[in-house]
């Protein structure tokens, strides 16, 4: 590596190792490592506070271009991350370690997204470098709150009024890794909706045999809901959709027992203990600690939980009908909950998605500055998760999702997330043709 290169990557593992993760992200942290280091490369900063506690900052970095009268290109990023399993990583997930061997820096966010604001300025360092001024003004937002569904963050940005006053054309946000050398470009999120299951039945001895049991009833629907699961997702094996193609409904909880007191033995009462009565009571308290819960009473009451996505233009009519028909029948003492997350069409009530053709202008020059980037360009997907584009799309304004990270194993909100040193610093050199080529679109 060169020693830009080798201060690129020490950089982005630098802002790795900041907390972000929920449910406490270290946003003033993040903040502090951000705003000098935009400020040393000649960007102007602002700190916007979309809520009262001032807990959320919300960081704008500006490039001002030449004719500030155009619209303005915006590069999105999440401060944010998803919590990370610590024992179950091989490093540990804010240690921001690069093996040797592989180039692999693992760490919580170095897929999703934490390596695009560093991308980002180190693309801006090298056009300062090579003396390109931009037309057009180029705006970063770097935004809290995305994994937790953006209502502190984006979906009060787009709210504002400093927003409107930024007169965005068009912005890049996240995309998803590729597993091939191909990049992957996202026109369009899936909406997210939530699925409660509760279902009541009737209690009994854990040895009884009798019908109408709550969890025997959630299974009914556990069962019914894996039916429609399994033909989606047979038709993404077989390669006839995409996997934002489809509606996923995926169990993410389940809920039902009786919930066993801890044993809790205290010094005083082992003292007048046996060894042996010790042992086996120690012993009892483990199981029960492990269990939690009665083991030979049946619940009257169990929950399930689901995650739904739709393709975009996917009806939510025929889903409600299955639901309440299919999945949840009430005569088998089921009830629901289905709760809509986000927007389900954009200002003009048509379905929330981006053009990639002709009648975009920003989608030819993303193209043609991937090309001259050397990369190749894989048909554009629909994302099967969600990113806060939607809120940007919502307004008809156009936004791709898209990060450069090709022959890269799928590894966001997994264990042992990783990106290699080398693909991350290829994608500062394709922002740099992205940058180049976006802000100076003609009007
Ligand atoms: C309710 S919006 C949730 C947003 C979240 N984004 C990334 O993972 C997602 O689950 O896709
Ligand atoms: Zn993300
Ligand atoms: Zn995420």
């Amino acid at each position: 590596f060169t020693e830009l290169e080798s201060d690129q990557i020490a950089r982005f593992q630098e802002y790795l190792r900041i907390h972000t993760a929920h449910p406490s992200p270290d946003y003033a942290g993040a903040a502090s490592f951000l705003l000098p280091y935009a400020a040393s490369l000649g960007l102007h900063t602002t700190t916007l506070h979309l809520t009262p506690c001032k807990t959320k900052p919300l960081l704008l970095l500006t490039w001002p271009g030449s004719d500030p009268s155009l619209p303005s290109v915006l590069l999105n990023s999440h401060i944010d991350s998803v919590p990370a399993e610590p024992e179950k990583w091989a490093h540990p997930p804010f240690a921001a370690h690069r093996d040797p061997a592989t180039g692999r820096i693992y760490a919580r966010g170095a897929q999703d997204d934490k390596c695009l604001p560093i991308q980002y300025l180190e693309a801006i360092r090298g056009l300062k470098a090579a003396g390109f001024a931009p037309t057009r003004t180029l705006h970063i937002s770097l935004v809290p709150d995305e994994e937790i569904g953006g209502v502190d963050g984006f979906e009060k940005f787009v709210e504002s009024e400093e927003f409107r006053a930024l007169n965005i054309g068009f912005m890049l946000d996240e995309g998803q890794a590729s597993p091939t050398d191909v990049f992957r470009v996202f026109y369009a999120d899936r909406l997210v909706w939530r699925l409660i299951v509760k279902a009541a039945g009737s209690p009994g001895h854990g040895s009884r045999m009798f019908d109408g049991a709550a969890v025997d009833n959630l299974m009914d629907c556990v069962e019914a809901i894996a039916g429609f699961r399994e033909a989606q997702f047979r038709m993404v094996k077989a390669g006839k959709r995409g996997p934002g193609e489809v509606v996923s409904v995926n169990p993410v909880y389940m809920k039902a027992g009786i919930p066993s007191p801890t044993v809790r033995v205290f010094g005083s009462q082992f003292a007048c203990l046996s060894l042996d009565s010790m042992v086996k009571l120690v012993a009892v308290a483990k199981d029960r600690l492990m269990q939690g819960f009665v083991m030979n009473m049946q619940p009257s009451e169990a929950e399930v939980g689901f995650d739904l996505r739709l393709p975009p233009t996917e009806d939510i009519e025929q889903i409600k009908w299955r639901v309440k028909e299919e999945w949840a029948p009430a005569h088998k003492n089921l009830t629901y909950e289905l709760i809509r997350k986000g927007p389900v069409t954009d200002v003009a009530g048509r379905p929330i998605f981006t053009a990639t053709n002709e009648s975009n202008p920003w989608w030819s020059v993303f193209e043609q500055a991937i090309t001259s980037a050397g990369g190749k360009l894989s048909k554009p997907e629909i994302l099967s998760s969600t990113t806060d584009s939607r809120f940007v799309r919502q307004l008809g304004i156009p936004a791709l999702g898209f990060s450069p990270m090709t022959n890269t194993p799928i590894l966001l909100h997994d264990n042992n997330e990783f990106l290699e040193d080398k693909v991350f610093l290829r994608g500062i050199k394709v922002y740099e043709h992205l940058i180049r080529a976006l802000s100076c679109l003609q009007g």
